[in-house]
């Protein structure tokens, strides 16, 4: 009965030119290959976007609906409705790892933490002892790409994806816990690098494949019980760390927060630890909140710098502002590192970067289950339905984003009236609202330090198109065919 009021109440949103069977719903529609899975995605955005008022589609996982959003508008309507911010049943399968953390809490236990954790994305201290250690990694990042240049073949293209990643999970685990895993010095030797890549690609290959989802299947075949295996080696990792750092916390603490050349760096850790006491966090807690920084601060930004690379390459345009920019900024110094000052006055560079996140945002969606009925653009949303944030789909609206797949920093360089007139929710590589990303910030300068690192030295060369790129659509998107630059010491 429930199906059927479902379907009537549907039925203005399931028009678009799939067919649907009677319950099996789209599920022969999807194609394993993640890919052409996507495609699709990206096709029915594209119809609704320019058919429809409601601005969302729907496609029926057997009985059950999942609800596309694809215009600012519709977000607008439920993003900051405090009674729609219950994550999806697709989150559970972060929680043999993050178990109930910032990401994947909910109700009193989300705003809890939410608050507990927001001060530390603020404080001025941290952002320092950050900035610092974005610096180091990125300039050990340019020597590896030194090497490789030096030992390469001259001109010949690359995948650069695994030099990012291994930089941003050594920012990640020293900002989060202050731990090197010194991901680019070990050459896939350290076993909590190689596990936390293989528990992420478990993770995706999970989300991907329905057999799997029942944890009562997952935790007996071969790939739960390696995850099980890769997840032992991270626990024990982040738990032996925190159990040290409380160990030396009360004598040390005084020292850092007194004296800034302190022995050591404040991290965020040390920023939960304060508030151990006073809000009673045990080191469940703690743990279940430094995993989820190592989780969503480490593979995000990668894509984000993947993808920004990748675009500026393939736009020689693009890259000659942006390396006017960094001169100017910081003459034909390549050595000096980037201060929260320089990153305030890299303007272009801002665009370019947000330009990057919008053609290609690295979260291309999030999920909620909605809690109660309610009313979007004139369409009833029912309660318990899975509702899609699709930001790519967002972002590539044509009637906001005139050519959307065209790239152009203009768009978010020069102020004009319609990007003044544009929807706060027409661009939210970020979500928004007060489930948005907390380390938006902080992710923000990460970048800029590794991109203005970078693109002092270097010249990028794209080969590929974004077509050949074979975009997939997962927790974090990411190309089927590994993207290939030419990078190229910059003239001077
Ligand atoms: C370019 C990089 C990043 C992008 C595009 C990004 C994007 C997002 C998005 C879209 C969400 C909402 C997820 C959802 O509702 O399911 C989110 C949440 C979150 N992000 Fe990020 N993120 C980035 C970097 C970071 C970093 C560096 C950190 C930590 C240091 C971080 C920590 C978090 C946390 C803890 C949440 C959950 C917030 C909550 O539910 O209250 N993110 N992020």
């Amino acid at each position: 009965m429930k199906h059927i009021r479902l379907r009537r109440d549907y039925r203005n949103i399931t028009y678009l030119p799939i067919s649907r069977v009677p319950f099996v719903g789209n599920i022969h529609q999807f194609d394993k290959r993640s890919h052409v899975f996507s495609s699709l995605l990206v096709r029915l955005a594209k119809l609704c976007q320019q058919q429809q008022e409601q601005g969302c589609f729907c496609l029926w996982y057997s009985v059950w609906p999942m609800i596309f959003a694809c215009t600012g508008q519709n977000l607008a309507t439920f993003i900051n409705n405090s009674k729609q911010l219950v994550k999806s049943f697709d989150y559970t399968f972060l929680e043999p790892w993050l178990k109930t953390g910032l990401l994947t809490s909910n109700n009193a236990k989300w705003r809890t933490r939410r608050r507990l954790i927001t001060p530390a994305f603020h404080d001025t201290q941290l952002l320092h002892n950050f900035m610092i250690i974005f610096n180091e990694q990125a300039c050990l990042f340019a020597r590896r790409l030194d090497e490789c240049i030096r030992t390469g073949e001259k001109g010949k293209a690359f995948d650069m994806f695994p030099y990012i990643s291994s930089c941003t999970l050594d920012i990640i685990a020293e900002t989060a816990m202050g731990e090197h895993v010194d991901a680019q010095s070990s050459e896939g030797k350290n076993a909590f690098v190689t596990a936390t890549g293989r528990v992420c690609g478990i993770i995706n290959q999970r989300i991907r494949s329905p057999w799997l989802w029942p944890v009562w299947i997952f935790d007996r075949v071969p790939l739960g019980r390696e995850q099980a295996k890769n997840l032992k080696v991270l626990h024990d990792v982040s738990r032996k760390i925190i159990a040290d750092r409380i160990a030396t916390f009360n004598t040390e603490h005084t020292n850092s927060v007194n004296d800034k050349k302190g022995t050591r760096r404040l991290v965020f850790l040390d920023s939960l630890l304060a508030q151990m006491k006073s809000e009673q966090l045990s080191l469940d807690d703690i743990q279940e909140e430094v995993d989820t920084f190592m989780f969503e601060g480490h593979d995000t930004t990668a894509a984000a710098v993947n993808f920004a690379c990748y675009l500026i390459g393939s736009h020689p345009d693009v890259q000659a502002k942006v390396h006017a920019e960094m001169d100017a900024i910081f003459s034909d110094d390549r050595e000096r590192p980037c201060t929260m000052d320089d990153a305030q006055r890299m303007i272009y560079l801002d665009a370019v970067i947000k330009e990057s996140m919008r053609l290609l945002p690295p979260v291309p969606a999030v999920i909620r289950e909605i809690q109660e009925d309610f009313v979007c653009n004139g369409q009833i949303i029912r309660k318990g339905t899975t509702m899609y944030i699709f930001i790519y789909g967002v972002h590539h609206d044509p009637n906001v984003f005139p050519q959307p797949e065209r790239f152009d920093p203009n768009r978010f360089y020069e102020s004009t009236e319609v990007s003044e007139e544009r929807s706060p929710y027409a661009f939210v590589p970020f979500s928004a609202g007060s489930r948005n990303c907390i380390g938006q910030r902080f992710a923000q300068l990460e970048e800029k330090t590794i991109l203005s690192t970078l693109l002092r030295r270097y010249t990028f060369r794209a080969t590929q198109t974004i077509d050949e790129l074979e975009l997939c659509f997962e927790a974090v998107m990411r190309p089927d065919v590994p993207i290939k630059l030419i990078v190229e010491h910059r003239q001077i």
